[in-house]
């Protein structure tokens, strides 16, 4: 049996990360790759603070020495001050995929008009992918299932594991013959 695919979870939180409250994101996010995720998967979890060289080493550290190939991230991407998730994000990957955060913030637009206020990003890094959400932890199932029909197809583009998906929850697309 091939060992499960580790796939990195990060929460950025200054509060969560204190102890201040409970991390409701990163289970929120095991969650959702729970009920999508056909293929035998592992969670590689980091807590971290809203600070850009924790964020930018557990990326890299997930990405390098995990081999994680995809990674989602939440919380951070804001306009205030601390929020500097996407720009991590952006310093670890050798390209950036802008469609992903233009997408979630469009599907996110019809929750809250505060959608435009993300930044987030997402953009590979070598053979793993990287997807920041927000913060909020109800934003999570909103953004990662609209944006996860492309997953499994980017991570065959970038060299990584086929990921099949339980097609009555998330049908990935592949075009035709890949
Ligand atoms: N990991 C988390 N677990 C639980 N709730 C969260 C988490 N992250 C954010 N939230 C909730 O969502 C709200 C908006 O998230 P945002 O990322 O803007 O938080 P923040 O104000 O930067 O605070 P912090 O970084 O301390 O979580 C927070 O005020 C909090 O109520
Ligand atoms: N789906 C969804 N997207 C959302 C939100 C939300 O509640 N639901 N909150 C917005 C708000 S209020 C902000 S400030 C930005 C950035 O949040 P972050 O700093 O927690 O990442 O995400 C936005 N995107």
């Amino acid at each position: 049996m091939p060992a499960p695919v580790p796939i990195g979870i990060v929460t950025v939180s200054d509060r969560a990360s204190q102890g201040v409250y409970a991390d409701a994101g990163g289970p929120a996010i095991h969650a959702v790759l729970a009920r999508i995720l056909a293929t035998p998967w592992r969670a590689a979890a980091r807590l971290v603070p809203d600070e850009q060289p924790q964020i930018m080493s557990a990326l890299t550290a997930l990405a390098d020495r995990e081999r994680c190939p995809l990674i989602i991230t939440t919380g951070g991407t804001g306009p205030a001050p601390r929020d500097v998730t996407p720009e991590a994000t952006e310093a670890v990957c050798d390209r950036l995929l802008p469609g992903f955060g233009e997408l979630m913030r469009a599907v996110s637009l019809r929750a809250v008009p505060t959608a435009i206020l993300s930044r987030q990003a997402a953009g590979t890094r070598g053979r793993s992918l990287i997807v920041n959400l927000p913060g909020k932890p109800s934003a999570i199932a909103e953004c990662l299932e609209a944006v996860f029909p492309a997953i499994p197809y980017c991570i065959d583009l970038i060299g990584g594991p086929r990921l099949e998906t339980d097609p009555a929850i998330c049908k990935a697309f592949r075009p035709q013959g890949a």
